[in-house]
């Protein structure tokens, strides 16, 4: 793959090779130094596969229009194509480059991307392609709905992808037969459902982000258009961490799409790109991996059982409404609320597994008419400042019976697994890595209550002790 992008002006840094790595499969390897900044690779406009990009056989383009060059526009053969033309005016972006995959696909050696497309996998293991057990035993609401989500949303994509050429070809696909050079394919064989699925994964797992087309159609009105997005033939080669600084973009100048490390690299070891900031849900569902021992990892929280069920509503007696207001209002000076959106998080961080907007929103809700009266001096970015030893016992007590709730739902859920024979190794590294988070919660609380009494403790003794020199003058006066 690497010589066809050399033999066609990508230029591909020297320092970096094709390898296959044990923990992440096929990437880049530096068989020299990086720099930080070093260009790691140049591909030029024609070989991006994005929505306005052309097929290799000009009579599937549509025609330009107030294009001087009539030698551009096809003749007779333009009546043919022109169903073709109109289809592809009606689809979006995904649709778009999907239309384009199939049919470079079909057309083998006459693709300029063959030998490229000829490379990529066969198969994708995003949440998309799972089959509908295997997305409900991910157990968790957020996971499951978030894949059963995106599965639709690709299903529905295909389904108006057909519906589209149903409607300029008719319906009886079998019988229509399009010419893509010496090639008679069936529009059956075109609006293949597999075919359509792996594109889906292609464009999933593999582009990059492309701005170019959203700013030449700034005035259309479709929004799909408005996320583009670009294949870029063997800047599709580098593996994910999270820890690399990437940046990607079309240099307009050069008139290539450009990958650039903001991180140095030492010889032999594997050159990566930053697909984001990313918990493993989110590469299983996107991606369809997950890192073992994620550092970006966490458990986005259930809204349903993440607030406390008295702070759920607001109350209805006045007095209630009235404290209730106040404290939704010191939340929003804080930017907070208490509707989690996905943004309260639990983590296996040691020191703080619960994030400080969730602990933040639990303290407020469950400071008193008192302590919201009193409270100048409150400032909710420590979390280790407790509003008062009644406030941190209510949230931690809260906390403890979330945990032990998530904890005995997440061992279920392992359970399940086994029993229902789910072989996926990325479902179950999910689901014991969530049991590993709550443990870590767990840990944290007991060592949370631990300091509590601790202080107590010392507290009273300070207590006695600050009262015994009292005593000893009593007696040395009685002496
Ligand atoms: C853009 S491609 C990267 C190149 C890909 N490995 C290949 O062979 O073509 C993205 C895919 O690579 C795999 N991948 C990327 N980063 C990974 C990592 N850190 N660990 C395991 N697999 C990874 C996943 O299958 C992902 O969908």
């Amino acid at each position: 793959m690497i010589e066809w992008g050399l033999e066609n002006g990508i230029e591909w840094n020297k320092s970096l090779e094709c390898f296959d790595f044990k923990d992440t499969g096929r990437g880049v390897i530096a068989n020299n130094d990086i720099k930080e900044n070093e260009i790691l690779i140049s591909i030029p406009s024609k070989y991006l596969i994005h929505s306005h990009s052309k097929f290799s056989i000009p009579s599937l383009n549509i025609p330009e229009l107030n294009n001087s060059d009539s030698s551009n526009s096809s003749s007779s053969s333009d009546d043919i194509y022109t169903p073709f033309h109109n289809c592809l005016k009606k689809l979006n972006s995904k649709q778009r480059i999907s239309l384009i995959l199939i049919i470079e696909k079909l057309i083998k050696k006459h693709s300029i991307w063959f030998n490229y497309l000829n490379e990529l996998p066969d198969d994708y293991t995003i949440t998309s392609t799972y089959s509908d057990e295997e997305i409900e035993s991910l157990s968790y609401p957020i996971y499951v709905e978030s894949s059963k989500k995106l599965k639709n949303e690709m299903l529905n994509s295909f389904k108006l992808f057909c519906e589209i050429f149903q409607l300029y070809y008719g319906t009886d696909l079998d019988r229509v037969v399009i010419e893509l050079n010496d090639l008679q394919v069936k529009l059956s064989d075109i609006l293949n459902k597999e075919l359509y699925i792996w594109c889906w994964g292609t464009i999933q797992t593999r582009t990059y982000f492309y701005d170019k087309n959203m700013k030449k159609n700034n005035s259309k009105e479709n929004n799909e258009e408005k996320d583009d997005c670009t294949l870029v033939p063997l800047a599709d080669l580098f593996n994910h961490t999270s820890n690399v600084e990437t940046e990607a973009l079309f240099n307009d100048e050069l008139n290539c799409y450009q990958v650039k490390t903001k991180t140095p690299f030492s010889k032999g070891s594997q050159v990566f790109i930053s697909y984001g900031k990313h918990s493993n849900f989110t590469l299983m569902n996107y991606y369809g991996f997950i890192i073992e021992n994620n550092d970006q990892d966490s458990i986005p929280l259930l809204q349903s059982n993440c607030i406390p069920t008295e702070f759920a509503v607001p109350p209805t007696s006045s007095d209630e409404a009235k404290l209730y207001e106040k404290k939704i209002g010191i939340l929003n000076n804080y930017g907070l609320s208490i509707y989690s959106d996905g943004k309260f998080l639990v983590m296996q961080d040691e020191k703080l597994p619960f994030s400080w907007n969730y602990l933040t929103v639990l303290k407020v809700l469950y400071m008193t008419k008192e302590e919201i009266n009193n409270q100048l001096e409150l400032n909710l970015f420590h979390y280790d400042e407790p509003i008062s030893k009644n406030n941190e016992n209510l949230v931690l007590s809260f906390l403890e019976n979330l945990t032990e709730n998530q904890l005995s739902f997440f061992k279920n859920t392992k359970t399940k697994l086994n029993s229902n024979n789910i072989s996926r190794f990325e479902i179950t590294y999910l689901i014991n890595s969530n049991i590993k988070t709550w443990e870590c919660c767990k840990l944290w609380l007991e060592q949370q209550q631990k300091n509590i009494n601790q202080n107590a403790k010392e507290k009273s003794t300070n207590l006695v002790k600050t009262t015994t020199p009292k005593k000893s003058t009593k007696k040395s006066s009685k002496k």
